[in-house]
């Protein structure tokens, strides 16, 4: 079997209309340099080369791209024991990509690119999978669904279906913090009913053998939010903490991890309480993102903890209005490369 460290990293592109393409174009065109293995980019190859041109006649993109890439029309014969540095996988749209103007025909091309990446990821043909962002409301307009008929929510959500696994965990790294989520893409009403004992056990286990695993953090050091201000205020203001989340978290420190009860979480996110712990688990999406994106939106990575294979993400969306203006920050890929590399054995 081919090593491991040898294997092509894939990119996906994401949203035809958003700013996927543009972000990927400006790391071949200004940090090739630092891409140390073989990659391999989904993209409808006629919308990838227009938004090439398009960041050229911008003044972006100064060198020609496309004469460095190999070009390849069906994933069956991407030659994948000998890959070419950069090749372009032609994953192909539906309907003409107009960059900033979303179209519910392309959401296929956008799944037909995430089931290409499970595909060869589960089958140990790549060494990780690095989403650029796709449009969630697309692909719930163009009928994109996990294979068990629930609504389309993300990546992760796909990802976690696709391989079958019971339970993923969404956490997002910058330099200055990480931050897990038990709950992700639900509406806020639906919050409290999702923060079950079970979920709480299954994030605090993921997260905790992910920072020993994939980190090398021996004993992490585990800081959970509660669900309600002041931590519900001793089951005056919410009873979530007293019945469902700290019972858990009393029997994963009996077992002698370092993880705290739950925490008021507008006084969690202080400099002194991130400068001691590895990671904070929050309870829902905006309770956590809110305070990380606030210290650095742009540098951050969004990574799936307990899939079979790597798989990470940039911090943002699809931000329609840059796409093909070339004002589109690549660093959060970057760093998505970055930690993909990091985690996928250096
Ligand atoms: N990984 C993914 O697939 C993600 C997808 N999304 C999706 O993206 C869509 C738009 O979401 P929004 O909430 O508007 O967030 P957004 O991140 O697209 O935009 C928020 C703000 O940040 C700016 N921005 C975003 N990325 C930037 C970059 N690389 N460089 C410079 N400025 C940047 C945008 O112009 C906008 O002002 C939604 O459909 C959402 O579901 C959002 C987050 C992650
Ligand atoms: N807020 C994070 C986000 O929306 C990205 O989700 P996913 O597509 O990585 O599941």
């Amino acid at each position: 079997m081919q090593n491991t460290l040898l294997k092509p990293l894939l990119i996906t592109t994401g949203e035809p209309a958003g700013i996927g393409m543009d972000i990927v174009i400006d790391v071949l065109a200004h940090h090739s340099h630092a891409l140390s293995v073989p990659l391999i980019i989904c993209a409808d190859k006629y919308a990838f080369t227009e938004r090439v041109a398009q960041l050229t006649r911008q003044n972006v993109v100064k060198k020609d791209i496309l004469a460095n890439m190999a070009v390849v029309d069906d994933v069956h014969t991407l030659n994948l024991s000998a890959p070419h540095p950069i090749c372009l996988l032609h994953v192909p749209c539906a309907s003409p990509v107009v960059a900033g103007v979303l179209n519910a025909n392309n959401a296929s091309m956008v799944q037909a690119q995430l089931d290409i990446a499970h595909t060869l990821a589960s089958t140990h043909q790549i060494r990780a999978i690095i989403t650029a962002p796709l449009q969630k409301s697309v692909m719930i307009d163009g009928g994109v669904c996990l294979d068990n008929g629930d609504k389309f929510s993300g990546h992760t959500e796909y990802f976690m279906s696709k391989a079958g696994v019971d339970k993923v965990v969404m956490m997002l790294a910058n330099a200055k913090m990480k931050v897990a989520l038990v709950t992700t893409h639900l509406p806020l009403k639906d919050v409290a009913n999702a923060i079950t004992p079970y979920a709480i056990y299954q994030t605090v286990q993921i997260t905790h053998d992910e920072m020993v695993h994939k980190f090398g953090i021996t004993c992490p050091k585990i800081l959970v939010c509660g669900l309600n201000p002041h931590a519900g205020e001793d089951g005056h203001l919410g009873d979530e903490e007293l019945t469902v989340i700290n019972p858990v978290l009393q029997t994963f420190a009996k077992q002698g991890m370092d993880v705290s009860l739950a925490m008021p979480a507008d006084t969690l996110f202080t400099e002194r309480n991130l400068a001691a712990a590895d990671v904070v688990i929050a309870m829902y999406h905006d309770q956590g993102l809110a305070p990380l994106k606030s210290h650095g939106f742009g540098d951050t990575v969004n990574i799936t903890l307990g899939l079979p294979y790597v798989r990470t993400s940039v911090d943002h969306g699809t931000a329609l209005t840059l796409a093909g203006t070339g004002q589109a920050s690549s660093s959060s890929l970057r760093r998505a490369i970055d930690m993909a590399m990091m985690m996928s054995g250096g």
